[in-house]
């Protein structure tokens, strides 16, 4: 069966090719709003299947992987922020405290459709306003849930992590490669 991931996340493709699987990548446009009464796993699941579901829909006999990720501070849901205001608001939220990073994954193939959601806590050093402003003109913030990648130059911000690092970079690819041994998708072979 084909493999095919609905993401336009290049940190989503290079992480997939850790499984040394091959897959193709497929790409719907979906609505990625929420209803605020869910949960932070329940909208992070409900947006991955909506994903993967869209594209499921196209190419039918394969099995599609889909993934969203939010950031919960203080029980607020940040997802990317709409402009370098929204940026510069978002981290200073982030700054000095320990926020969750949630991401759900749906797999969907023709007879079923599994989710599941994976929970890290970051811990952020205290971040001075011109520390902020300085990692918002790189521009790395602008595409990214809470406005960082931990990957990237937001790694000096982080103090601790507990959890999966690659599923606040966008796919826990160990707990993915669990579930995908289930529908016959053994890495490295
Ligand atoms: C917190 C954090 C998020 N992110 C990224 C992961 C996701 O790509 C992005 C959150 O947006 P998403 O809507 O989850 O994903 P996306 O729009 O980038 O890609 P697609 O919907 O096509 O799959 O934030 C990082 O790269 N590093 C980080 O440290």
């Amino acid at each position: 069966m084909q493999l095919v991931l609905a993401s336009s996340s290049p940190r989503r493709k290079q992480l997939l090719r850790m499984l040394g699987l091959p897959f193709d990548i497929l790409v719907s446009d979906v609505d990625e709003s929420f209803d605020d009464n869910l949960s932070p796993s329940e909208i992070v699941q409900q947006l991955a299947h909506k994903k993967a579901y869209a594209v499921w829909q196209q190419v039918s006999d394969a099995c599609v992987i889909g993934a969203d990720t939010i950031v919960v501070c203080e029980g607020d849901v940040l997802g990317k922020p709409a402009s370098e205001q929204d940026a510069f608001r978002m981290l200073k939220r982030l700054s000095g405290k320990t926020h969750e990073v949630w991401t759900g994954v749906a797999i969907c193939t023709t007879n079923t459709c599994v989710t599941f959601a994976e929970k890290t806590d970051v811990t952020f050093w205290p971040l001075s306003d011109e520390d902020i402003w300085a990692y918002i003109a790189t521009k790395e913030p602008l595409d990214k849930a809470g406005a960082y990648g931990i990957q990237q130059r937001g790694a000096l911000f982080v103090q601790k992590i507990d959890g999966d690092y690659f599923s606040v970079v966008g796919l826990p690819i160990a707990k993915l490669a669990r579930e995908l041994k289930k529908f016959g998708f053994c890495p490295f072979r």
